[in-house]
């Protein structure tokens, strides 16, 4: 599968640009602020119905415009899939495929496999667990549909169940058998979901080592943990333990939506401990996992993105990223750098076909 030609119109900075694609490696190459990772994430919206930098949406609409369009044309096991995303302020965002209007955006997931490697992935290390949940999710969503409707079930039953335990606590009141219900209908499916991510993880874990190895040439020890409380108990009894607690607290202090995954150097938090290059390789070897994995379960490389590639990175290390994506496995790679004869010289050095795109500060772009 592979991006064979995108328009982008008035979206974030760029106001009107076409770009034809070549199969494998694309690089778009220019000084800061010019518009590089726009592009990229231009390329992202068409995958995900939305923007990886800025979630709110009318906020990717370019300043003084009042819409955007983004229209791409992908080839998938040789048919053309014209993808159509738009917003226009006021009124509802506007994703197609093939002229035909998508109701619900998640029935899109999945269609355009696509990953991507962004300084802005140093969030996964930096923020809480809500992030690190959100990037298995949606790990898993993209091969298990039906995971994602049932994690979608499963908020609103714990909204549901907070909401309760307010409205008990503000009415100085409590009924237990209408907590029992919520209890119930969650238990249903905590269990499922746990058994999803923990036997995702014991996928995932091993392939991130491989990539981590290969980055780092073995120098960094690191682990990838999946933390839980349904490890030790199941939802049943942890709501029986934790009911005070909850009522004391007026929310759901225990489920699948308290998970987490830990990033571990040497025993200790990467958060903490790690450089910013191990930080980076490790990001790197964690999204390189998660391509990795939508291949095999899809049978389709997904596209690459790759955003200031070079950054913090030691030559070696930037090497050998090169060399893994060079290999037959990978499939259409976007990148963006600040340095032209750097990129040139690098993609050089593994003998691969490449296109440049030099993307200039007034938006012309050659
Ligand atoms: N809605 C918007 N309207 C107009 N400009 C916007 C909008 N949203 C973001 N921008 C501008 O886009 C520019 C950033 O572009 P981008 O992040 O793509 O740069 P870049 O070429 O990747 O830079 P760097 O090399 O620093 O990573 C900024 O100048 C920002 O102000």
């Amino acid at each position: 599968m592979y991006l064979k030609r995108i328009n982008i119109l008035n979206f974030k900075n760029i106001s009107d640009k076409s770009f034809d694609f070549h199969q494998r490696i694309n690089c778009f190459v220019g000084f800061n602020g010019v518009g590089k990772t726009n592009i990229l994430d231009a390329i992202y919206y068409m995958a995900y119905g939305k923007s990886y930098f800025n979630p709110v949406a009318l906020q990717n609409i370019k300043h003084n415009t009042d819409f955007f369009v983004i229209d791409g044309t992908f080839s998938l096991q040789d048919k053309d899939e014209h993808i159509v995303c738009s917003l226009k302020k006021g009124q509802k965002k506007i994703l197609k495929r093939n002229g035909k209007n998508y109701d619900r955006f998640s029935d899109h997931f999945g269609l355009i496999p696509l990953v991507i490697i962004s300084p802005s992935d140093a969030d996964l290390i930096i923020e809480g667990s809500e992030t690190r949940r959100k990037f298995i999710d949606s790990v898993i969503s993209q091969m298990d549909n039906s995971y994602l409707q049932q994690l979608i079930q499963y908020q609103k039953l714990i909204s549901q169940r907070n909401a309760l335990l307010k409205n008990f606590a503000q009415n100085n009141y409590f009924d237990p058998a209408t907590i029992e219900i919520y209890n119930e209908q969650i238990e249903l499916l905590a269990q499922p979901i746990f058994e999803k991510r923990k036997s995702f993880l014991e996928g995932f874990v091993p392939i991130f080592n491989k990539y981590h190895q290969l980055i780092t040439d073995n120098h960094d020890d690191v682990d990838l943990k999946y933390d839980s409380q349904l490890h030790d108990k199941t939802m049943s009894e942890l709501f029986k333990e934790f009911l005070p607690k909850d009522r004391a607290v007026q929310y759901t202090s225990v489920g699948i939506h308290k998970d987490d995954l830990l990033f571990e150097l040497s025993g200790h938090p990467i958060k903490k401990f790690g450089s910013q290059g191990q930080q980076k390789s490790f990001l790197i070897a964690l999204k390189l996992a998660q391509f990795d994995f939508i291949k095999k379960q899809k049978g389709i490389a997904p596209i690459l993105l790759f955003d200031d590639i070079f950054d913090k990175l030691d030559e070696n290390r930037v090497r050998k990223i090169l060399e893994l994506v060079n290999l037959d496995t990978f499939g259409q790679i976007f990148i963006s750098d600040t340095h032209v004869e750097r990129t040139e010289s690098l993609l050089n050095s593994i003998h691969q076909e490449f296109e440049i795109f030099k993307i200039q500060e007034d938006n012309n772009f050659n």
